[in-house]
């Protein structure tokens, strides 16, 4: 690992980085923040042995526990957080044979969550970095089976041969054609006009093809391709069918329409599927596209896409490359992560779906550490990590599987392409260390999390690329309905690897250490926020109504421990994301959301965590849905209005703490003027939660449109809340 000093920008240095000026502040705070922690803990223990209500207590004891691991957690994060900067202009001036090659991975799984144009545009792209063509290879794995996918590709291969010389003589920026061509400013001269109306046509096609649901033979315009589309016979299902695999383009002979640049490859690949064994989702497809890049092209460099995230910078690469070919680091360096950005966010991101705490100013942390954790996307790959530790090699079984072998086969040639199906075949890993030992890791929803740490215990260092010009944009989900989905499907992921034996507490602790171990825990652990949101968010104010006081009184010392803790965690948290660039609106969001989680993704995940392990029900990948066709959702959410809509149960028990808290605060005024006695701690929460919760009371009662509360959800937290309060009687007396 580098030291920790200041590098001097100069000579041939490629990149420098250096720790951010809060940490020392930030490690003065946690002490003082600690030594509160062991007061409460104390003043815990002394009440729970007195108390005549100890159940009440212990609730709240756990509560707190779970809030001071959360909090340690954190303090890892902001124990040495650093910034870097690239100089990618110094690496153009390489010789062009020093240039290593580059393998892009693009995961698609439907076509109709994830419309092929979007893949297009992903896989443009990143064909048309500022980097030698020739020596790029794009894969696009293809999980949905689908023919519509591979017909939007064969016409992106036509595109991208006026499209690559387009981009690259004119030095645009933006090398996604429909965020090019979207965006105002783009060029009005003849080459452009006659390029949109090109890409016009295509996007027409393929979307009329995705619309009709079947490939028409007047169509396909390239005679080459003909026969392929016979393999989708009847019995082709996407759950079971043989693998595909397609050179659309190739970099041997092909060069662009001005006949100066040679082209990159693009490949199809659909692996075989079986009903009978298991696919292991997107880490499966991975390995697939791992081992079938390897017999192609096996380029030592990899970079892993979901096909949502485009390229919106075009010296990307180059900057990955500043410290993947760095002789000082590279034999060490695992992968060049970037950070997860989107596209379309709200101006103050309702949802907090930028997860700028997750994708970012964790991240900033990791990497003072042993660098960042893998997102799944945006990511580029060392090929040499998938086998094993730095200092040992992991045999595999083919010699042509191995990261040092050379391919010196053309890619059409008929050995390579029959060894290719034969590594995407479906009963290809049975009894091998595919998934365990060699590549991405297997057993969790959250392949990207469990690969990455296991990337780490094994010895390998990694780096946080987070340049100003975002590298790429991906999609988020935009209604409240669809970012509670996929933030369950990731706490089942992520409790799996709480409880396995490659859990962050044990096996992280021990081959990574204490500090990145806990940093690793911070969002292993995430369901676990839901024990003490749900605790606060009930408890006290069911205590309130029953006038039983759980909190101490202001004039006990222990009163203001309670008040230091609370804003004390609060504002380092919005320091964060203020230091990190963010606004105080987004902040504030982001906390409310972190509420909602609480009593609707953690929640649930937690609960479908135990049942899937009580056997009671399956794992299953909801893929986040691309496409919005809603014209009035997207309107709201451009407003920044909550869609709560349709019918939900993972909103039943949000809304049962949005109306208990308001009767709470009613009630609790209507002491203060009667001047019984005032309970301020429990007043204040209640208050606390009325402020975040007023757009589901206004979703419950103002609002008429799609996206309101619906009725039965609002009358079912009615009869609970009642159902709550009347059992508090028996609770509390
Ligand atoms: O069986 C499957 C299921 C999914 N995917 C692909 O996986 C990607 C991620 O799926 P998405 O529905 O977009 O999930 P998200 O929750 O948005 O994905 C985040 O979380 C995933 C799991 O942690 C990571 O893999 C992703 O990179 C990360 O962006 C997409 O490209 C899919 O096409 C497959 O290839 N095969
Ligand atoms: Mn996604």
């Amino acid at each position: 690992m580098e030291s920790h000093i200041k590098h001097s920008v100069g000579g041939s240095t490629l990149h420098t980085y250096h720790p951010c000026r809060r940490t020392v502040p930030y490690r003065i705070y946690a002490v003082i923040h600690i030594c509160g922690i062991v007061a409460l803990m104390y003043h815990h223990v002394h009440s729970l042995i007195k108390s005549d209500k100890p159940l009440i207590t212990s609730l709240l004891f756990i509560a707190d526990l779970v809030l001071a691991f959360m909090w340690a957690t954190s303090a890892a994060v902001r124990f040495n957080p650093v910034h870097r900067s690239e100089y990618p202009e110094r690496y153009v001036a390489k010789p062009e044979e020093d240039c290593p090659k580059l393998d892009v991975f693009i995961c698609t799984a439907d076509p109709y969550k994830e419309p092929p144009m979007i893949v297009v545009n992903t896989a443009l792209s990143v064909m048309a970095y500022d980097y030698p063509s020739d020596k790029i290879s794009v894969y696009i794995s293809d999980d949905g089976g689908s023919s519509l996918t591979l017909f939007a590709l064969m016409e992106a291969a036509k595109f991208s041969k006026h499209w690559l010389p387009f981009c690259k003589k004119n030095n645009i920026q933006d090398r996604s054609p429909e965020v090019y061509f979207s965006s105002k400013s783009h060029s009005s001269c003849d080459e452009a006009q006659n390029l949109k109306i090109m890409y016009k046509d295509m996007k027409n096609r393929v979307e009329h093809v995705a619309e009709s649901g079947k490939v028409e033979a007047e169509f396909i315009t390239c005679d080459e391709f003909r026969g392929v589309f016979d393999l989708w016979t009847d019995k082709f299902t996407r759950h079971d069918h043989p693998s595909i695999i397609q050179v659309l383009q190739n970099n041997e002979t092909e060069m662009d329409e001005t006949n100066t640049f040679k082209m990159p490859n693009l490949i199809y690949v659909s692996r075989e599927k079986s009903k009978v064994s298991t696919h292991h989702f997107k880490a499966g497809a991975l390995n697939t596209l791992l081992r079938v890049s390897a017999v192609l092209t096996n380029s030592p460099v990899i970079l892993v896409l979901d096909c949502d995230m485009y390229s919106n910078d075009p010296v990307t690469l180059v900057r990955a490359l500043c410290y993947l070919t760095d002789p000082k680091i590279k034999s060490g360096l695992g992968f060049v992560q970037f950070p997860q950005k989107f596209q379309g966010i709200s101006k103050n991101d309702i949802y907090a779906c930028e997860y700028k705490r997750i994708f970012e100013i964790n991240m900033v942390g990791f990497d003072g550490l042993m660098g960042p954790n893998f997102f799944g996307t945006g990511c580029f790959f060392n090929r040499r990590v998938f086998y094993g530790p730095p200092s040992n090699l992991i045999l595999h079984e083919i010699d042509e599987l191995g990261p040092n072998h050379i391919v010196d086969k053309p890619i059409k040639s008929k050995d390579v392409l029959a060894l290719a199906h034969k590594v995407a075949g479906c009963i290809y890993e049975h009894n091998t260390n595919w998934g365990s030992k060699i590549g991405f890791r297997y057993g969790s929803l959250v392949e990207d999390y469990y690969t990455g740490l296991m990337i780490h215990g094994l010895g390998w260092r990694t780096v946080f690329c987070c340049p100003k010009r975002a590298a790429f944009y991906g999609d988020a989900p935009k209604t409240l309905f669809d970012v509670v989905n996929q933030q369950k499907r990731w706490c089942i992921g992520l409790l799996e690897m709480v409880f396995s034996k490659h859990s962050p507490v044990t096996y992280g602790i021990k081959t990574v250490g204490l500090l990145v171990g806990l940093a690793y825990c911070q969002s292993a652990f995430w369901a676990f926020w839901t024990i003490p949101l749900i605790v606060y968010g009930l408890l006290p104010q069911l205590a309130l109504l029953h006038g039983v006081s759980v909190f101490p009184k202001t004039s006990d010392p222990w009163f203001w421990l309670h008040i230091f803790l609370f804003l004390g965690a609060y504002v380092q948290d919005l320091l964060d994301f203020v230091l990190e660039g963010s606004s105080c609106r987004k902040w504030w969001n982001d906390q409310r959301m972190w509420l909602i989680r609480g009593f609707t993704s953690f929640f649930f995940g937690y609960i479908e965590f135990i049942l899937k392990t009580l056997d009671l029900s399956t794992n299953r990948f909801n893929i986040t849905s691309k496409a919005n066709d809603d014209e009035e959702q997207s309107k709201r959410y451009e407003q920044e209005i909550f869609n709560f809509g349709p019918y939900s149960s993972m909103f039943l028990l949000m809304t049962t703490a949005a109306i208990l808290n308001l009767v709470t605060l009613v009630w609790g005024i209507y002491c203060l003027f009667t001047s019984r006695e005032v309970l301020v701690l429990e007043l204040m929460l209640a208050s606390f939660a009325v402020v975040n919760c007023l757009p589901i009371y206004e979703a419950m009662i103002l609002r008429k449109d799609d996206g309101k509360l619906p009725k039965t959800v609002c009358f079912s937290a009615g009869i609970l809340t009642f159902a709550f309060i009347v059992s508090g009687y028996f609770f509390f007396k």
